[in-house]
């Protein structure tokens, strides 16, 4: 029989990707099939450690959304529970069907400018650099580990969020101190969220109809996370996080950009511990640090009710984001589209118009009819005549990840 008479030679017979976005107390993940990158699964385990874990799983192929709320202790329990819903799909990892897994890898240092299967040194050096991501790499080696442990015999690849970075100039990505101690430490600015900077701009040019080499983008990926970055025909050129994903704007939980100075100050006056410094910076601080609430949905609700204190924090989140907007204009010469991206982003219109509002002497407008519409499609909020694109661009950090995991796992096929 020929390959055409034979219906398991007319595609190849593993074509799913698992992909494990595994975040400091939650795990997002799809299942897709890359033969025409068709999700199968999707699904969410969130508040992980805590007594109210919930997870959320959706299958695609038929079936109602399943929700259970009980506690899921770490990580390891969290990846089990998802093999668990995926199995009573049919769809479990068990299945001969599934190419590989896929890894959302935070942290990947200077080492790792490409996807890779990981082995032992991929995973001794994301360990390593666990003091620069101290939120995210942990959760990231124990997804990967109890994956492994879950299909020994599947390639496992690791994407790393600082991937999409590593194209910036020295100019951007050294800070201005010491040159002895910072190469002796590996102390730079590596950026973080990558993958979604990478995919938001590759839409937001199919957006304007051209090639992502002939546009400039400012990219503004606002999750609990948030990053900015200045993306200059298709290659990185800035971006607002740094050795850390600490640097930058304001975050849910993180403070962004500050006075390092703040740090010696709260130890010789304030008598802090560095571990205590660093869980104010990273846990405490941001939007939750400023008015006790870090959901920008409730942020909006308390300040149509009048409070103050949420008030002040929004516009804090505002002023920086607004900063980090004109900084990349002056970096990138020309703008072609800023585009909004992540849960804040991508449903936060009063976000988008407080960023925009005052700027129309770069070119900056959006139109709040436009602004007001929601939905999942990448779309224009900018006014027809502005000079400068100003777009809402959803991203999907799980399905570049299945792409360049697929890709990596079909060429090392070859
Ligand atoms: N409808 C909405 N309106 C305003 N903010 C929202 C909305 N939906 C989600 N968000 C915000 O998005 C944040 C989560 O964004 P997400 O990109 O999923 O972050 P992360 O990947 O860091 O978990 C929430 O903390 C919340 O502030
Ligand atoms: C790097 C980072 O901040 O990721 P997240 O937004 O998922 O916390
Ligand atoms: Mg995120």
């Amino acid at each position: 029989m020929d390959a055409w008479g034979d219906p398991h030679r007319s595609a190849p017979l593993a074509s799913r990707i698992l992909v494990l976005n595994s975040g400091s107390s939650s795990v997002k993940y799809q299942l897709l099939d890359m033969r025409d990158s068709t999700r199968l699964a999707v699904g969410l385990v969130e508040r992980i450690g805590e007594e109210t874990s919930r997870l959320k799983h959706t299958p695609l192929t038929g079936g109602e959304s399943r929700e259970q709320i009980a506690p899921i202790a770490d990580h390891d329990a969290a990846l089990k529970a998802v093999a668990e819903e995926l199995a009573q799909d049919g769809l479990g990892l068990d299945s001969p069907e599934l190419a590989a897994i896929g890894h959302r890898v935070v942290h990947g240092g200077m080492h790792f400018t490409d996807p890779i299967v990981i082995d032992d040194a991929v995973l001794a050096e994301i360990k390593r650099l666990i003091p620069v991501a101290p939120l995210h790499n942990p959760a990231n080696l124990t997804g990967i580990r109890t994956a492994m442990a879950l299909r020994p015999d599947l390639p496992q690849v690791a994407v790393f969020d600082t991937a999409f970075h590593t194209t910036m100039p020295e100019s951007a990505a050294r800070y201005a101190i010491d040159v002895k101690t910072a190469d002796e430490h590996r102390i730079r600015r590596y950026g973080f969220h990558g993958t979604s900077h990478a995919y938001v701009s590759r839409e937001t040019a199919k957006l304007l109809g051209k090639a992502p080499e002939d546009v400039n983008v400012i990219v503004l990926h606002l999750g609990n996370g948030a990053s900015a970055s200045a993306v200059q025909g298709g290659r990185c050129v800035d971006t607002s996080m740094g050795l850390t994903p600490l640097e930058g704007l304001v975050m849910g939980t993180r403070s962004g950009d500050m006075d390092p100075a703040v740090i010696f100050h709260l130890m010789r006056v304030g008598g802090m511990s560095t571990d205590e410094i660093d869980t104010l910076l990273n846990k405490k601080s941001g939007l939750i640090g400023l008015c006790g609430d870090n959901d920008m949905r409730e942020i909006r609700r308390r300040i149509d009710e009048g409070d103050e204190q949420a008030r002040l924090a929004f516009d804090i989140y505002i002023h920086r984001l607004k900063k980090y907007i004109g900084a990349y204009y002056a970096v990138l010469g020309r703008v072609d589209a800023i585009a909004f991206t992540a849960g804040v982003g991508e449903n936060a219109a009063p976000v988008r118009e407080a960023a925009i509002a005052g700027l129309e002497g770069l070119g900056l407008a959006v139109d709040s009819d436009l602004n007001a519409v929601r939905g999942d499609e990448s779309r224009l909020i900018s006014p027809r005549s502005a000079r400068v694109a100003v777009a809402v661009v959803p991203t999907d950090e799980e399905l570049e990840i299945a792409t360049q995991t697929y890709a990596l796992v079909g060429k090392s096929d070859d």
